[in-house]
């Protein structure tokens, strides 16, 4: 039977091309195999018993229900760093907003674009619009992942002191940054010491509202808030009365919402982070290869809810991947179920994550239906399927 795909929210062509020929692109979201989305909010989805995946083209994953996703046995991808680039250009632009009128300028000129006289007046009026350079100054960068580490590093080059701090930082991340970005251990010497705070970590119960009065206070007067991860990292209340107060000058964030919108001194964007064509094609693309290594060969790769398993191709002999608890015993009654047909199982890989584990058995014969009731009916088996 074809691979059914939906798409919630539009995907790169590029990556869609990537499907093999016999799948099909369904409307219907509840006849789904596999789901391809972005922004677009899970929440209040049904997940069906037929769904097997959900790829997130991009990287917050904050608009799916992992958990409930996990207990269900549906697999959830996303695509680190495939649209880190685009979110770090993006991020400069920031940087230059938050310290040169451009938005002023911009509309100063526009409005006044029929005036004979507009080369003169310009030079009269600039002045209005003056603003500083960011060479020189202190940039704190919060989390280091696919984008903080591009930020730091660019912001190096641009001839800032950077700042970096992130508790969790992965090895590979930690290679790529440069050795000018000052190790912070203690995210208050960011508050206390930046001129700019850029914020990059994934929104989570421990992240929510981060940047909150407490941390406002402990800031230099005049700092400049870039917020292009998520809007909730930032107390909405909290930031209105900062810039009220002049604490902060300038908050540039790709989040707006209707609190901070319209408010004096935010420069808001309507989430363009990943919205350019390389982004884009970038999360497709990768998106579209982990559905079909997942839907083909049982492998999982990018996954947030399940661990990252590799058996190779599916080659001559029957597969069946199997979701499960993380609890003891489970191996040895997978294993027992083909024992007992005498099957003879000829490779097999379980890697756990948290309270959930993934299993792939190669076995010389294909599994009956019998097989496949006999694991389903194991305790802690959540989804079994036979490629
Ligand atoms: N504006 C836009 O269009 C986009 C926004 N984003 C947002 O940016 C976030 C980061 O994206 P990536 O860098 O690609 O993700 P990533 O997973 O590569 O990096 C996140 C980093 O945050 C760190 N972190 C987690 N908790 C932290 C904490 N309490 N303090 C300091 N560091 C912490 C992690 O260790 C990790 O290194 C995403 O979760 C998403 O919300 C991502 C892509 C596009
Ligand atoms: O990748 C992310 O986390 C983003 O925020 C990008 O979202 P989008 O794919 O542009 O809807």
């Amino acid at each position: 039977m074809a691979v059914k795909v939906n798409c919630l929210n539009p995907i790169a062509a590029c990556g869609m091309e990537l499907l093999p020929d016999t799948y099909e692109i369904t409307d219907n979201y509840a006849d789904a195999d596999a789901v391809l989305v972005r922004s677009a909010s899970m929440h209040d989805l049904e997940l069906s018993d037929k769904l097997l995946c959900v790829a997130r083209a991009g990287a917050g994953v904050n608009n799916i229900p992992l958990d409930k996703c996990a207990e269900k046995g549906v697999v959830v991808f996303n695509t680190p760093g495939a649209n880190a680039n685009g979110v770090k250009e993006l991020v400069v632009a920031g940087l230059l907003l938050a310290s040169r009128d451009l938005m002023g300028g911009y509309n100063w000129v526009k409005d006044n674009a029929s005036d004979e006289n507009l080369a003169k007046a310009v030079e009269k009026q600039k002045k209005q619009y003056a603003g500083n350079e960011i060479a020189g100054k202190k940039l704190g960068v919060i989390g280091l992942g696919a984008i903080g580490a591009k930020v730091a590093n660019i912001a190096v080059r641009l001839g800032m002191e950077v700042y970096g701090y992130d508790p969790f930082v992965s090895v590979d991340a930690a290679w790529g940054l440069s050795k000018y970005i000052k190790h912070i251990t203690n995210v208050e010497d960011i508050y206390k010491e930046c001129d700019y705070i850029t914020i990059h970590v994934p929104a989570l119960p421990a992240t929510k509202g981060m940047l909150n009065a407490d941390a406002f206070a402990m800031m230099k007067d005049g700092v400049r808030i870039l917020n292009f991860a998520r809007d909730v990292l930032v107390n909405d209340e909290d930031i209105k009365a900062a810039l009220a107060s002049g604490k902060v000058a300038k908050y540039v964030t790709d989040f707006p919402n209707p609190a901070i919108a319209g408010t004096e001194n935010v420069i808001a964007l309507p989430h363009l982070g990943a919205s350019t064509e390389e982004s884009e094609d970038n999360c497709a693309i990768m998106a579209c290869k982990e559905i079909t290594d997942f839907m083909e060969n049982g492998n999982i790769k990018n996954s947030v809810n399940y661990p990252n398993v590799n058996m190779g191709v599916c080659g001559d002999t029957a597969r069946v991947t199997i979701c499960h608890k993380n609890i003891p015993n489970m191996l040895t009654q997978f294993t027992g179920v083909f024992a007992k047909q005498g099957g003879n199982v000829s490779g097999m890989i379980s890697q756990a994550k948290g309270e959930y584990a993934y299993s792939i058995l190669d076995i010389d014969k294909v599994p009956t239906e019998d097989d496949i009731n006999a694991l389903l009916a194991i305790d802690g088996v959540i989804k079994v399927r036979a490629i």
